[in-house]
């Protein structure tokens, strides 16, 4: 598996050390508050894990699959629920998490959704930041790192299903598309 990664772009321990200092930051800002943390299935599931471990505040946490990249490198642009929350979001705090924000269509489907539920606030916090992908005119509160142009994987982030499992964030060989 790491044979076919081209670089990494960012390492185990940065993504650690940054899910530390997002995790105090989200401590101080919800303190008081009892937010609904939505993860956005599946990418997002190892940032959460890694990122709630370091909030020391009570809070739900609860999932919502949507897919629009269909195992690709691109957004069909089409927004899918595949599955919803299991929770009332009515006068809720929600705190959107998301491994990463490219095109933007997904976390602007979530917002709209989010908004029309009437929660009673929308935070989003991302690992990583793509602002050249953007085509919906949207940005996350709390970002990790901001990203090149390039389709990265690991850490939650696929290719057709794999990668998910690598500890860290990296590029492709390019021969790994061409086969
Ligand atoms: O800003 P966007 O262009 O909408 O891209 C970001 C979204 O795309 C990916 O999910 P995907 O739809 O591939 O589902 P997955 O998490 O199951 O891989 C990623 O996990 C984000 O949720
Ligand atoms: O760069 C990416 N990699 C993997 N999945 C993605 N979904 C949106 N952008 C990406
Ligand atoms: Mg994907």
């Amino acid at each position: 598996m790491h044979s076919e990664i081209e670089k990494v772009l960012i390492s185990e321990e940065e993504i650690q050390e940054k899910c530390k200092e997002m995790g105090a930051h989200l401590t101080e800002e919800y303190k008081d508050r009892f937010p609904l943390a939505v993860g956005v299935l599946k990418g997002a599931t190892p940032f959460m894990a890694d990122l709630l471990k370091r909030v020391e505040i009570h809070l739900e946490m609860d999932f919502m699959d949507v897919s629009s990249y269909h195992g690709g490198t691109r957004s069909s642009g089409e927004v899918k629920i595949v599955k919803d929350l299991d929770t009332k979001v009515e006068g809720r705090d929600i705190l959107i998490i998301e491994d990463i924000i490219d095109s933007g269509l997904t976390l602007s489907y979530l917002v709209d959704l989010f908004k029309y539920r009437q929660a009673n606030s929308i935070k989003v916090v991302t690992l990583l930041d793509k602002p050249a992908g953007r085509t919906a005119h949207i940005k996350a509160d709390t970002i990790g790192f901001e990203i090149p142009d390039e389709f990265v994987v690991g850490y939650g982030l696929d290719y057709q299903e794999k990668y998910r499992n690598l500890p860290y964030i990296g590029i492709l060989k390019p021969e790994v598309y061409g086969g």
